[in-house]
């Protein structure tokens, strides 16, 4: 189990805890690791990372400034580089990139927010698997993976990051030379955002509009030198720097890059699927027309298992802090309760730790479908790209939102003490809260789901075969209802009604709002929050759906007590979205008044059910000490004596007496000032 950085003796709150624990947490661990094969692989190279104590900072990171962060993050980044090399040289191709997760959650341990290489590992080498041709990925691959060079990814320009389309950058075809040459025309046409770029990269994707033979054939994806690599002097014709202090993600420096006529060669142009001769002539791609997009569907779905794992975080936090703290007296003469054992925490907490589950089990379902699409793709069919796109967009939209929502539950659930920087909350709702906007907003992703969502229900209504996650509008369409029952499989039912309920009302106010003289994009865009409704209910239903079958699948075979708790969290799951929807379901199902008091009643009953193994629950999550720096979610539970060693690292306490007392407050209180 966990280990701790100073070892303490354990809480006896959280050893009466985990003895009242009644199933077996190392099988739910395996459960969420998906397998005892990996649980091992994981804590391996956790421990091949962790066990030497070179994640440990001399000064904490939040008493560093702004510049002493950064160099501090960079010098880590590369000591972490270095001891697991040997895990990222085994790493051949994107079938295995299911390691970088092993890897992504073991650097938490030594970043309280973020390395400056996160966009090497997680875009700028992805982009390099999946739209550089054979050859060019045997030129860059070594290079890349053996850190020779690091680089980022540049698409997002100061005037525009949702609308590609928008992109002003733009690389022009010069035959005389077989060079591109790449232009920033505007202000608004520079760089903006990319993780890296300001200070750490000499390399980097950059996302123009290519220009051949005077024509434009939209945005293409090139790899870009911007800095020397023996100086790291920006090279003539590149303007770059960082973009200044953000909410989070500052030890990332995120920056900005202009180019003035600046030169590269044709090879540099990533050219797996669009092509420019050496002539000029553009060939283009024989299949999908947004397959340039590509990192950016692989990135949605692997952003649905790193929030899982940020929640799983934050609620090991807050629930192990849950344990220990007592607070209130609701009966006269006894003791003061853990504030776990009140209903009030238990509805904050449980859901988060469902949650986590949920979309832990929902992003091993994706990856998997991901993995299938890809494969379809080396074959040249592209049938299921917009089914993919659907579901990584509102996957990614719904698991961003939720999850920032559950963790500053999470902090409002551990009071002022979830406020501190060392309760280690703030740094991961900070990192979370960027990811429902990047990689594509929240309200954007839901919409292009909601694009295909419409689609489909005009196959059904046309009777042509629809794809597999929305074989419930053909139901819907022939007008067949299923009786509200309460049962888990009738609540996911009823969201799939309220899903269809909400296109199909969206599709009537569209032709409605045409039938009466607006354009289609007019009536579009008046059904828009009605639109952004239906994804999300979609996607509620893909979820609840997903995580009901996974779990019954992966626990067929468990002990008894493992399927009890892994069943109650469904149903928990279940229940609080099905009472947070009943405007809905009231609208689109047969449920009355009286189910939805027994729906109440039934959730209320899993909180007590669950109550007794919730710390067991999030210790399976088997998160170690070092990687959730809080001060309040320890292993031990010593939450006192860690908050006070805390308090004592701050600077102002290196000296009894400071000296703003001689200069300010001294001549201020004698009335000298
Ligand atoms: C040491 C540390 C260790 C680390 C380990 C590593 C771990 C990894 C961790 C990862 C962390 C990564 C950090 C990332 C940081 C942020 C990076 C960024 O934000 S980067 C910047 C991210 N920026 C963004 O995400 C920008 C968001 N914006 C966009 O994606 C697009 O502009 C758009 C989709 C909104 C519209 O595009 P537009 O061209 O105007 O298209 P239309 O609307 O006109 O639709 C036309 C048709 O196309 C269809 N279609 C569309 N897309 C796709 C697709 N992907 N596919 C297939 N189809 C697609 C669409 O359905 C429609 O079909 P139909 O209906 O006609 O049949
Ligand atoms: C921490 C962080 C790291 C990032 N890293 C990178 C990186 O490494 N590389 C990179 O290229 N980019 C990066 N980005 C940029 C990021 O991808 C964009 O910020 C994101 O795609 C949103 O685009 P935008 O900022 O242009 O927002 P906008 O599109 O301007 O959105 C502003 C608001 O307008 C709304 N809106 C916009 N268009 C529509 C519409 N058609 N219909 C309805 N509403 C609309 C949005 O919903 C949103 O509420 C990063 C951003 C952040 C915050």
């Amino acid at each position: 189990m966990s280990q701790n950085k100073t070892i303490m003796e354990v809480n006896q709150e959280l050893v009466k805890e985990r003895a009242k624990c009644n199933f077996n947490v190392l099988e739910v661990t395996h459960i969420l690791d998906g397998g005892e094969k990996n649980t091992l692989h994981r804590k391996k190279i956790e421990s091949i990372a962790l066990d030497e104590g070179a994640y440990k900072d001399p000064i904490p990171e939040e008493y560093l400034s702004p510049k002493e962060k950064y160099e501090n993050a960079v010098r880590k980044s590369c000591l972490f580089c270095k001891i697991v090399k040997n895990a990222l040289t085994e790493f051949t191709g994107l079938e295995h990139f299911s390691n970088f997760f092993v890897l992504r959650r073991t650097a938490d341990a030594f970043f309280k927010e973020i390395s400056p290489f996160l966009l090497h590992l997680g875009m700028f080498l992805p982009t390099i698997l999946g739209q550089c041709t054979t050859e060019q990925q045997a030129y860059w691959l070594p290079r890349v993976l053996d850190i020779q060079i690091i680089g980022t990814y540049a698409q997002t320009e100061l005037g525009h990051g949702t609308f590609i389309r928008g992109l002003e950058t733009t690389a022009t075809y010069d035959p005389e030379t077989e060079e591109f040459v790449l232009h920033s025309p505007t202000l608004t046409s520079y760089k903006w955002w990319a993780g890296g770029l300001g200070k750490t990269v000499n390399y980097c994707i950059v996302v123009a509009q290519l220009y051949t033979k005077g024509v434009c054939h939209g945005t293409h994806l090139f790899i870009v030198q911007i800095r020397d690599e023996e100086t790291h002097m920006p090279l003539p014709g590149i303007k770059v720097g960082e973009i200044g202090a953000k909410m989070g993600f500052n030890t990332a420096d995120n920056g900005y890059l202009a180019f003035d006529h600046y030169r590269i060669p044709r090879q540099n142009m990533m050219m797996k699927n669009a092509q420019v001769l050496k002539d000029g002539t553009y060939v283009k791609p024989d299949s999908h027309g947004k397959l340039t997009y590509g990192t950016m569907v692989l990135v949605r779905v692997i952003l649905v298992n790193e929030v899982a794992f940020n929640l799983a975080k934050a609620c090991t936090i807050a629930t192990r802090y849950s344990a220990v703290r007592r607070q209130s007296q609701p009966k006269p003469n006894e003791p003061e309760p853990q504030i776990l054992d009140y209903t009030t925490q238990q509805h904050k907490l449980f859901i988060c730790i469902a949650t986590a589950h949920a979309l832990q089990l929902a992003s091993a379902w994706l990856w998997k479908t991901f993995n299938a699409v890809m494969s379809d793709m080396k074959k040249g069919n592209t049938d299921s790209l917009p089914e993919l796109h659907a579901l990584s967009s509102c996957l990614k939209a719904l698991s961003t939102s939720d999850v920032t929502s559950l963790i500053e539950q999470c902090r409002y659930s551990c009071g002022g003490h979830g406020y501190m920087l060392c309760s280690g909350l703030p740094n991961i709702y900070s990192f979370v809260t960027a990811t429902r906007t990047y990689e594509g907003d929240y309200t954007i992703l839901l919409l292009q789901t909601a694009r295909f969502l419409v689609k489909a229900y005009e196959q059904a209504e046309a009777g042509t075969p629809v794809t597999p996650t929305v074989l419930y509008l053909i139901e819907f369409v022939s007008g067949k209802r299923t009786p509200w029952d309460g049962s888990p499989e009738g609540i996911i039912k009823s969201f799939q009604e309220i899903a269809a309920g909400n296109i199909s009302s969206c599709v009537k106010s569209i032709r409605n709002r045409m039938s009466s003289g607006l354009s289609f994009e007019d009536a579009w865009e008046l059904t828009t929050i009605q639109l952004v409704g239906a994804a999300e209910a979609h996607c509620r239903a893909v979820i609840s759906d997903t995580y009901k079958k996974e779990i019954a699948r992966i626990t067929a075979s468990s002990s008894t007590n493992v399927k009890i708790v892994m069943e109650q969290l469904v149903n928990l799951y279940l229940h609080y979205w099905a009472l947070n929807r009943t405007g809905d379901l009231l609208r689109y199902s047969s449920i009355s008044g009286e189910d939805v008091a027994n729906l109440q009643m039934k959730y209320e009953e899993l909180l007590t059910l669950i109550r007794p193994n919730a710390v067991g629950l999030v210790d399976a999550f088997d998160l170690r000490d070092e990687i959730l720096h809080s001060a309040l979610g320890s292993y031990d539970g010593q939450v006192y004596k860690r908050l006070f060693a805390e308090a004592l690292k701050s600077p102002l306490n290196q000296e009894p007496v400071n000296e703003t007392f001689h200069k300010y407050l001294k001549p201020t209180m004698q009335g000298k000032l």
